[in-house]
């Protein structure tokens, strides 16, 4: 079931009974659900081939970080389940990033490889200790470049460098942007933040959201007012 929404949620759970508990509530016409790090090591395919079961379109947010054979193949692995998107880290390089997409190509696999620039939970201090000294948001910037010149279609990043990137990336580039948070949410770990219809006004393509929704006393309630924010746009 294919939908236009640009909302992506988080099933952050620690079993596959609590996803489906939650994806059963949601509507595939009305959202896409992202798997990632927690869910799929508990659960492994089973919950890919359930959520597809039930219509959704899945990001499998797993973040692959590797040697360029390595990440290819666990592409190949994922595009492979059918997921809708699945994501890299853009700092394991070029060399990485053409990997993973020629794989994708030689086996006309339509899987849609995006990039993790700098993680939303992370600020300009946190780079300096990696021994990065440029602005966060120049390195975010960088890196968005060097996902799109090795054919990738669009990078993880805050909604706080949508704009940017749009403008350096084009608009057809994707903009998947974490660190959503609606005014009646906390923000947790996340360091770089913005509500939903900002972020969207601000050229994010799609917005991740997880605890706003799955940790509200009505995740329903909680959805359906960031859908009421994002009406018109
Ligand atoms: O930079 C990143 C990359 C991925 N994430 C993931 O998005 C969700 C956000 O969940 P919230 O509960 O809305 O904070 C989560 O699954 C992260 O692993 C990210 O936050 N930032």
């Amino acid at each position: 079931m294919v939908t236009d929404s640009p909302i992506i949620i988080a099933l952050d759970y620690p079993s596959l009974d609590a996803a489906l508990c939650m994806s059963d509530q949601l509507d595939p016409t009305r959202c896409r659900v992202k798997v990632g790090k927690e869910l799929f090591t508990r659960s492994g395919p089973a919950v890919l081939e359930a959520l597809h079961g039930r219509g959704f379109e899945v990001f499998l947010d797993l973040k692959f970080h590797d040697i360029p054979n390595t990440v290819a193949s666990a592409v190949q692995a994922a595009a492979e389940q059918g997921v809708w998107m699945v994501n890299v880290h853009a700092s394991g390089g070029r060399r990485m990033m053409e990997a993973a997409v020629q794989r994708l190509d030689q086996n006309a696999l339509t899987t849609h490889l995006i990039a993790v620039t700098v993680l939303t939970s992370m600020q300009t201090d946190d780079l300096a200790e990696l021994g990065i000294k440029a602005p966060l948001a120049d390195h975010v910037e960088r890196l968005a470049l060097l996902a799109k010149q090795s054919g990738l279609q669009g990078v993880v990043c805050s909604a706080q460098e949508s704009a940017r990137i749009k403008t350096l990336c084009g608009e057809s580039f994707l903009k998947v942007t974490p660190g959503i948070r609606p005014s009646f949410a906390v923000a947790n770990d996340q360091q770089r933040t913005m509500g939903p219809s900002e972020a969207m006004a601000a050229g994010s393509s799609h917005l991740v959201i997880g605890r706003p929704v799955t940790q509200a006393d009505d995740p329903m309630v909680a959805l359906e007012a960031i859908e009421a924010e994002l009406e018109g746009h």
